[in-house]
């Protein structure tokens, strides 16, 4: 288990350009299985997750080449389904979420997948009834093995349906489209994701030959296509590293440009900053926040105390609720964070307490905090990363307190971002990597 030991205090200063996007990178990496013909992806981002879904498909029988430090080509001509079987198969899939998806394109493509359950951050239940529902919509069959936790589905000649999902599951609605793009005749599907990699995911797959329209909307229709074939494909810059950029800026007092953010496809993220007090200036594709020593939280209009709550997209990613938490700390004013989605992605609060934040966890849904207004900085302690967003959130933490901090458990951190330390470190952070 690796540590961050982090002197905090700094100022950091200078330009960072965000990763290629997490969660897309792990849909758009399953969908290589749909084409036995050669899928060229940019933009990679070199990550735990993304690193051993790249591996999972290597032993799956994909011929993976590495073109570049960030760009890959993948061909999945030969695709070894006894490899399923074995035990090998089944722990590396469950050691991810994003490994889910490739039942999706295993169904489309060969009639049939298994998985044990899928990995991912411990951050409250994470039902997956929306990708069997849909898979059984188009005429799938779906055994689940609750001695040994493995999923299996089998289904030759899938049909084109309607299907109105029970909730918009974003790695749900990946699977079910794709699955859906070479089943036979129409699917609709509705109340579907729309977040920002599903309509990536949605326009590869059309210039491989699907046909889907209804892109960007929680209404998609599905017009199923005999084959697909090769493409190319890059990532978005990662909507969530930016978000935490922006956060950890704010806290740490430090004059920073987000470079190539693609502004336009952030929703609302810049706005929920900003009403967190954060200025920001949007400098064509870039993003410059310079050095604020205060942010005021704004209230609602008739004054009452702002909450900042997750939705599916176009609302608030449930991912970066952390990272507003944590900006909080150090603001002027109160927000109430309301994480609806995850009845488990709060409890880190109370190592932010323990460096001297004022929060109160009102439930595990909800905490209220109460901005310090830097007039009581937040202290150096050890701690524990829980899961991908909480351990940002610490670390962030941890930059603007006084004295040094260790993070233990940082693994979760590398999961989902890239070479964290040296890139802060080149603005200014002083964090080293710890055995
Ligand atoms: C690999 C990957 O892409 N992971 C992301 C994906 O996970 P994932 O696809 O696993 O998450 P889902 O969208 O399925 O659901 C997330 C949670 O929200 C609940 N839910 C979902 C939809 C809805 O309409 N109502 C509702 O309450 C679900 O029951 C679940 O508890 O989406 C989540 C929600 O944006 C993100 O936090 C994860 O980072
Ligand atoms: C919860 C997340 O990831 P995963 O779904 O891979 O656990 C996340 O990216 O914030």
């Amino acid at each position: 288990m690796a540590s961050f030991r982090v002197k905090g205090g700094n100022h950091l200063k200078g330009e960072i350009i965000p990763q290629g996007a997490k969660n897309e990178a792990l849909q758009i990496l399953c969908a290589v299985l749909l084409t036995p013909e050669e899928v060229t992806i940019h933009k990679i981002p070199n990550i735990r997750d993304v690193n051993k879904l790249i591996e999972l498909l290597g032993d799956m029988g994909v011929k993976v080449t590495k073109l570049g430090p960030e760009s890959y080509s993948f061909k999945a001509d030969q695709v070894n389904l006894d490899y399923l079987e074995t035990e090998d198969f089944l722990k590396k899939a469950s050691a991810l979420r994003g490994s889910v998806m490739i039942l999706g394109p295993l169904l489309a493509r060969f009639g049939t997948g298994k998985l044990s359950k899928p990995g991912g951050d411990k951050i409250g239940r994470r039902r997956m009834d929306t990708h069997f529902f849909g898979f059984q919509k188009l005429g799938a069959k779906f055994h689940y093995d609750s001695k040994n936790e493995i999923f299996h589905i089998d289904g030759n000649n899938l049909k084109g349906c309607y299907m109105l999902l029970d909730e918009a599951s974003v790695t749900g609605t990946a699977n079910i489209v794709m699955a859906a793009v070479m089943a036979e005749g129409k699917t609709t599907i509705y109340n579907a994701a729309c977040e920002p990699y599903l309509q990536q995911l949605c326009d590869m797959l059309n210039r491989m030959g699907a046909k889907i329209t209804g892109v960007g909307s929680n209404l998609l229709h599905i017009d199923g296509v005999k084959k697909l074939g090769g493409t190319e494909h890059k990532m978005l810059p990662d909507m969530i590293e930016i978000g935490s950029f922006i956060g950890l800026a704010a806290m740490t007092q430090s004059e920073i440009t987000i470079k190539d953010a693609q502004v336009h496809r952030l929703g609302i993220i810049p706005e929920t900053f900003r009403r967190m007090g954060i200025k920001l200036e949007i400098k064509g594709d870039d993003i410059y926040i310079p050095a604020q020593k205060h942010y005021e939280i704004e209230t609602f209009i008739d004054g009452s105390i702002l909450t900042v709550a997750d939705a599916i997209w176009p609302g608030f990613t449930p991912d970066l609720l952390s990272i507003v938490l944590v900006t909080a700390t150090q603001a002027k004013g109160t927000v109430l964070v309301h994480q609806k989605m995850f009845e488990s992605r709060l409890f880190f609060v109370d190592k932010l307490i323990d460096m001297g934040a004022q929060i109160i966890l009102c439930d595990p849904h909800r905490a209220t905090v109460i901005g310090l207004d830097r007039k009581y900085p937040l202290k150096g302690i050890r701690m524990t990363s829980p899961d991908i967003r909480a351990g940002v959130s610490l670390l962030i933490a941890a930059l603007s307190a006084n004295g040094t901090s260790i993070i233990d458990n940082i693994e979760q951190i590398d999961r989902g971002y890239q070479y964290i330390d040296e890139r802060l470190n080149a603005l200014g952070a002083e964090i080293e990597r710890i055995a």
